[in-house]
């Protein structure tokens, strides 16, 4: 499937640059006290790097990370990657996450994304998932479409307040108006 080059917005985060939560309440990445922590940080080019502790709230099997929560910190670190870099809101259509060795509690997972190419409103993105460190053993790979949207894509089918909440979080630091 052909796409377009990527094309990192001008005033998008560069390269050291450690996001901040985009919304407080984000299970992937806001203050939601179970929730997965994410932090992530600007790579070069269209990379971002990510990092997800898994603790005992993120169990499926005794020790074990569960495989929706890994795909969730898939999703967050491959959405963080293409809004933040292209500075264009998008949802997930479609996530695809290969598992490849068991996660145990305790590790932390070293997620790289890069964003792949975009064709009209569809964003491409993929990201692979290591095991306590950058070079560590490979344990997932994921593929993600997002679809870019108008901002009433949040207040409509969201919350009424969904830009203020969202530009609360944000604190000022980018405009999701587009
Ligand atoms: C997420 C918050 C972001 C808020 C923005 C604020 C700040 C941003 C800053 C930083 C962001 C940082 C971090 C973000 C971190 C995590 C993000 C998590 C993201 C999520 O967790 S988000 C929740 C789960 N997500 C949904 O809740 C989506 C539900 N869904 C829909 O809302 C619609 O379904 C929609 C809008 C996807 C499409 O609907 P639509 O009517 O607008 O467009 P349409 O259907 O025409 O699709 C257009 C083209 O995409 C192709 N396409 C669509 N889906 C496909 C699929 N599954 N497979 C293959 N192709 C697909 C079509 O085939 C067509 O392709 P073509 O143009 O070639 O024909």
């Amino acid at each position: 499937m052909a796409t377009d080059p990527v094309e990192v917005h001008p005033d998008a985060p560069g390269p050291g640059t450690k996001l901040p939560m985009h919304y407080v309440e984000c299970f992937g990445c806001g203050e939601v006290e179970s929730g997965l922590h994410i932090q992530s940080t600007v790579g070069e080019q269209q990379r971002v790097f990510s990092q997800f502790k898994v603790t005992e709230a993120h169990q499926g099997a005794p020790g074990l990370a569960h495989g929706g929560l890994l795909a969730c910190a898939f999703d967050e670190a491959l959405g963080a990657a293409v809004g933040n870099l292209l500075h264009r809101p998008a949802v997930t259509g479609k996530l695809e996450t290969d598992f490849l060795r068991p996660v145990p509690v305790g590790s932390t997972l070293f997620i790289a994304t890069i964003v792949d190419g975009v064709a009209g409103r569809k964003i491409y993105a993929s990201a692979e998932g290591r095991l306590d460190g950058e070079d560590g053993p490979l344990a997932l790979r994921a593929r993600g479409l997002f679809v870019q949207v108008g901002v009433e894509h949040f207040t409509k089918h969201g919350h009424p307040d969904a830009l203020e909440k969202l530009r609360r979080s944000h604190e000022g630091d980018w405009d999701i108006n587009p």
